[in-house]
């Protein structure tokens, strides 16, 4: 259970390519492995490199800080100007507190030596120092209200240009491995990077000055002792000793493994009896007992090993000795003047004594905060720039300029498409999964693509409203390329039915709605209508709160126990927290509905449905496509389906697809070969 050091290959790395640099530590239930480079520096050596590499990224970052000030000027002007006055009031308000206890200081030991007082001057200082505290907390207060009123508009303001960001991202894009490392912390509570970084430049700023000003105060107050000088370097290795000592995790490059397999064993039983996603078959299983007794035998087999977060570990191993030394060194500055009142004649007054002690703490404090925002400010500085840098990602596919549709022909007309040798890997993948496809559908035909599981019929879809661009070849739309178009025309103009239909986290009411966006409020009868077409009215009907149900709702309620359950509050989070539970098939119908809303909306001239029947039964898909063919009007149509049976024989064209390639193409008079 104790320490165990060692330079040889750690345990649980047997497999790994190790590098002799690596250095192990055993605490508790855990193995630290850490580079040898890391391991002898202690903070201090990191604390003057790093704070000076967080002022300098801080000074090189001049245009982040312009950028975030001019933002934040923008969205609370006046309180961003009141915050810095009263921050700005309050550092300086340490040098007056330093003046008025000199003032005071001075009259007491005048009295105590007998020597005349200014009474007046006493009483003056006494309640200017009464009424600084009030002075303060009104400053603190205020300053505490606009920082809170900054926040929450910068927090919203840049959650809505996250949400804008993330919107305008295409596919191809958003699968960029670098876009992806770049998106990955916008988080939805996350988004006070920008004034965490603000704040953190102006602790640092203001705790600089509030310690300048009363250290100047102190020297120019005391500045007639010789021993001023001895006193403030005395007081600082205090502050530089602990730096030193301070052998923490912080900073360290290292990996900590289990290397306790009875832990692993009570780690992995407890995620079984509690993770949600087990509870289905935890019941259906009856695993509850075997659990329970797995548990007992793996905590016997633990015994007393730690298991402590590896930094309490960590912590613990100082030695009694380091510890006593540096507690020691805060005593030194007494320690000096007991010294002085042996060996030196000078003579230093009880109140200058105090003066010194007070700023010989601020510079310690001041220290300190240098040492711990220096870790901290360069992180903050480091997210508000990804924050930015998140803003100026730039599309990579590229949007056209000829609006759709080029001339404005009744909307019955359906859109005229080819593939011209088109070939298709997704992004970032070597596979060929279309390979040199060329077909014409003619405005208003029915079009149904056909072929077994990975053939390229999904991919086929994607490619048609540019949810990612061929890698080869053209599409035309109307004879001219599709990417002339402006995206949002084309993928206006079009109504896509997928295979892998989603609810949206919002009532069902919006779900169907947002099938037509620019019609967010659809009537009663719009909606039903819609409902009916997709086959979703009479589950939608049953459920108690009808359209206005919100199938997964976003949790944000949280319930601690403090004692006794209360089962009042626990009903009401259970309420919030309710989840409605709804088949494949009735989502599909919901995904169907939202569908025909969009073709109700007007202005679509192409419809494509991918397997949207394939958690129906036989008499909903054919009710769907019935509906389907019923409501497309003059539209294009490309239909995918595995059951094929009672569709092919309306298609105009059915195309066949094999390994990515189209192997064959034609009709059910052509009679081709399915
Ligand atoms: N996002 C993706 N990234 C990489 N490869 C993909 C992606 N989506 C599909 N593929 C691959 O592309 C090939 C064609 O898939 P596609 O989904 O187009 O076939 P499909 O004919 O629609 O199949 P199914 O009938 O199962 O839906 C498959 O090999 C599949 O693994």
């Amino acid at each position: 259970m104790g320490i165990t050091e060692t330079t040889e290959k750690p345990a649980g790395l047997e497999d790994k390519p190790t590098k002799p640099t690596l250095h192990s530590v055993q605490l508790g239930v855990w193995e630290i492995v850490f580079s040898l480079k890391s391991k002898s520096k202690s903070t201090f050596f990191k604390f003057v490199p790093s704070a000076a590499t967080t002022v300098l990224e801080t000074l090189s970052l001049r245009w982040l800080v312009v950028r975030m000030l001019k933002d934040m000027y923008s969205l609370a002007p006046l309180q961003l100007i009141m915050y810095v006055l009263f921050e700005l009031c309050q550092s300086l308000q340490g040098g007056a507190v330093m003046y008025l206890n000199s003032q005071i200081l001075n009259e007491i030991t005048n009295k105590m030596s007998g020597r005349t007082t200014d009474t007046s001057r006493i009483a003056w200082s006494c309640l200017m120092r009464i009424s600084l505290p009030f002075v303060s907390s009104w400053f603190r207060k205020h300053s505490l209200h606009d920082a809170a009123l900054i926040k929450n508009r910068v927090s919203l303001h840049f959650m809505e240009k996250s949400i804008h960001t993330v919107l305008r991202l295409d596919l191809t894009t958003a699968e960029d491995s670098e876009v992806k490392t770049k998106m990955a912390d916008s988080y939805f509570d996350d988004s006070d990077e920008i004034w965490t970084a603000f704040e953190g430049i102006f602790r640092v700023l203001f705790g600089v000055l509030r310690s300048f000003s009363q250290i100047t105060l102190a020297f120019a107050l005391i500045r007639q002792h010789a021993s001023a000088p001895t006193f403030f370097a005395l007081s600082l290795i205090q502050p530089l000793a602990t730096l030193a000592g301070q052998d923490d995790l912080w900073g360290k490059t290292y990996a900590v493994f289990c290397i306790n397999k009875a832990y692993e064993r009570l780690a992995a039983l407890h995620r079984f009896a509690f993770a949600d996603n087990y509870r289905m078959d935890r019941l259906s299983d009856g695993v509850a007992e075997f659990i329970e007794k797995e548990f007992k035998k793996s905590r016997a087999e633990l015994g007393d090993t730690p298991i402590d977060l590896i930094h309490y570990q960590w912590m613990r191993r100082r030695t009694l000795v380091v510890e006593a030394l540096r507690s020691l060194t805060s005593d030194f500055t007494m320690l000096y003047f007991a010294f002085r009142v042996i060996f030196s004649s000078e003579e230093i007054t009880f109140g200058s004594l105090v003066i010194l002690q007070e700023a010989a703490v601020n510079m310690q404090r001041t220290i300190f905060m240098l040492s711990f925002e220096s870790k901290n400010l360069a992180s903050r500085i480091e997210d508000a720039k990804n924050v930015y840098a998140r803003f100026d990602i730039k599309n990579l596919m590229k949007d056209g300029d000829v609006s759709y549709p080029i001339n404005d022909a009744s909307e019955k007309t359906g859109m005229k498409l080819e593939f011209r040798n088109v070939y298709f890997k997704y992004p970032g993948t070597t596979k060929t999964v279309l390979e040199d496809i060329s077909f014409k559908i003619e405005p208003g035909q029915m079009v149904v693509i056909v072929g077994v599981n990975g053939s390229g019929k999904s991919s086929t879809i994607k490619l048609f409203n540019r949810l990612y661009d061929p890698t080869d070849g053209e599409i035309l739309v109307d004879g001219l390329p599709l990417t002339s178009y402006k995206l949002k025309d084309i993928r206006r103009a079009m109504a896509i039915l997928r295979q892998d239909h989603t609810s949206y986290p919002l009532s069902l009411r919006l779900n169907v709605a947002l099938g037509s966006p620019d019609n967010e409020y659809p009537s009663d009868e719009e909606l039903s209508n819609a409902l009916r077409a997709g086959g979703a009215d009479a589950f939608v009907e049953k459920l108690p709160k009808k359209l206005d149900t919100v199938l997964n709702p976003v949790k944000l309620c949280s319930l601690r126990f403090r004692g006794e359950t209360e089962e009042e509050l626990k009903k009401m989070v259970d309420e919030k927290e309710k989840t409605t539970d709804v088949s494949g098939g009735e989502t599909q119908r919901l995904a169907a509905a939202r569908t025909f809303m969009r073709l109700g909306g007007g202005g679509i001239r192409f419809l494509a449905a991918d397997e949207p029947t394939s958690a129906l039964d036989p008499e909903g898909e054919y009710e769907l496509f019935s509906r389907l063919k019923e409501q497309r009007g003059g539209k294009t149509v490309v239909f995918i389906t595995h059951r094929f049976g009672h569709l092919t024989k309306y298609a105009d064209t059915i195309l066949v697809l094999k390994d990515g390639r189209l192997v064959e193409s034609g009709n059910h008079s052509k009679s081709i070969c399915l």
